[in-house]
């Protein structure tokens, strides 16, 4: 397989006056073609605060302290932002967190299309650009003669969310990355994007890379997950072998705290304590406090990532070398 997108060291902080939450800790992982990644945890876990930092679009008090996202033989923490903006939108897309507020209410949305389309100066027609926009709006399933002339409160939560899909790949690019895609909407509409996503994946050979705080959505939809904890990355493995073996106790908790619809509630265990403060975050391990396996070592030392026989990385220290677990 082919790695499309190398993120490596990746640590990134905002600055408050209480001192600096350090929201994304020394993060490596990589993406590969057509396959789809969901960087999974709990709220607050830094998940947002890594596709903010590997896109450079963290808000103003944030800073990237150190490490590299290379695409295509370039760092895109390097380059300038005249490259970075040839590659924003026309080879790799974010549909940010909350994008539906962010969609003018006084504007149709076929203007949000012109706009996306001038901002990137390119010179369609107007006839090109309608039959473009009306292309991507059919791909999401809409239908562009009602929707591209519809102002955003004409449409539903669900609507908005595949237009803003449909703006997205406008300009077909190569890696979509989405934040929480799913929040906000009802399970039906919830299961409606991921079916979307997993055709336009299929279809177009796109890559995604999509924030979910829901492992059961990650469960749907992607390839590979990694598992964020405290803003650091404690797990990265291919979908089903998490699921068949987590091995991390903090993904084995998110998994044991699914609630399906013919669960056996005696057997849903919720995660003991609390997710840890980012601004004073706990030694070692920033598992350890909640962990029912915790050592010495893990109050002092932070576990390095590894790989395992089975190809999953882990950072725990039940499975360094001698570890018992491994
Ligand atoms: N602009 C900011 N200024 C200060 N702290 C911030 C800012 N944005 C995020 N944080 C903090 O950084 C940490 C990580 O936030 P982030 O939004 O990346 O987490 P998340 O896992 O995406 O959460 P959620 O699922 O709730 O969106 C949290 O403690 C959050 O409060």
């Amino acid at each position: 397989m082919n790695c499309l997108l190398k993120v490596s060291n990746l640590k990134a902080i905002y600055l408050v006056r209480e001192g600096t939450i350090k929201a994304t800790d020394d993060v490596s992982f990589e993406i590969f073609e057509n396959t789809a990644a969901a960087i999974v945890g709990e709220s607050a876990s830094g998940k947002s605060t890594i596709i903010e930092a590997m896109t450079r679009t963290l808000p103003p008090n944030g800073r990237i302290l150190s490490g590299t996202v290379e695409y295509k033989g370039k760092d895109l923490l390097k380059i300038t932002e005249e490259e970075l903006r040839t590659i924003r939108w026309k080879e790799i897309a974010l549909v940010p967190q909350a994008a539906q507020q962010s969609l003018n209410p006084t504007m149709k949305i076929i203007d949000h299309f012109k706009d996306t389309v001038q901002a990137h100066g390119i010179n369609w027609s107007k006839d090109e650009l309608i039959n473009r926009a009306s292309e991507k709006i059919k791909m999401v399933r809409l239908n562009p003669e009602t929707v591209l002339n519809a102002y955003p409160m004409q449409l539903s939560g669900g609507m908005k969310q595949r237009v803003l899909i449909a703006l997205a790949l406008l300009l077909e690019p190569k890696i979509l990355i989405l934040d929480e895609p799913t929040s906000a909407l009802d399970v039906l509409t919830q299961a409606h994007i991921i079916q979307l996503l997993k055709d336009l994946k299929k279809k177009l050979n796109i890559t995604l890379i999509f924030v979910t705080h829901d492992i059961a959505v990650a469960a749907e939809l992607a390839d590979n997950i990694f598992v964020i904890y405290g803003g650091c990355l404690v797990e990265c493995s291919p979908t089903f072998e998490i699921f068949k073996n987590p091995k991390h106790p903090y993904t084995e908790g998110l998994i044991n705290s699914i609630m399906g619809i013919n669960a056996d509630m005696s057997k849903i265990k919720a995660i003991p304590g609390d997710p840890p403060s980012l601004l004073n975050p706990p030694s070692g391990c920033r598992f350890h406090p909640r962990c029912e396996h915790v050592m010495d070592i893990c109050k002092k030392v932070r576990p390095p990532l590894v790989q395992l026989s089975s190809g999953t990385k882990v950072a725990c220290h039940l499975y360094e070398e001698g570890g018992y677990r491994e």
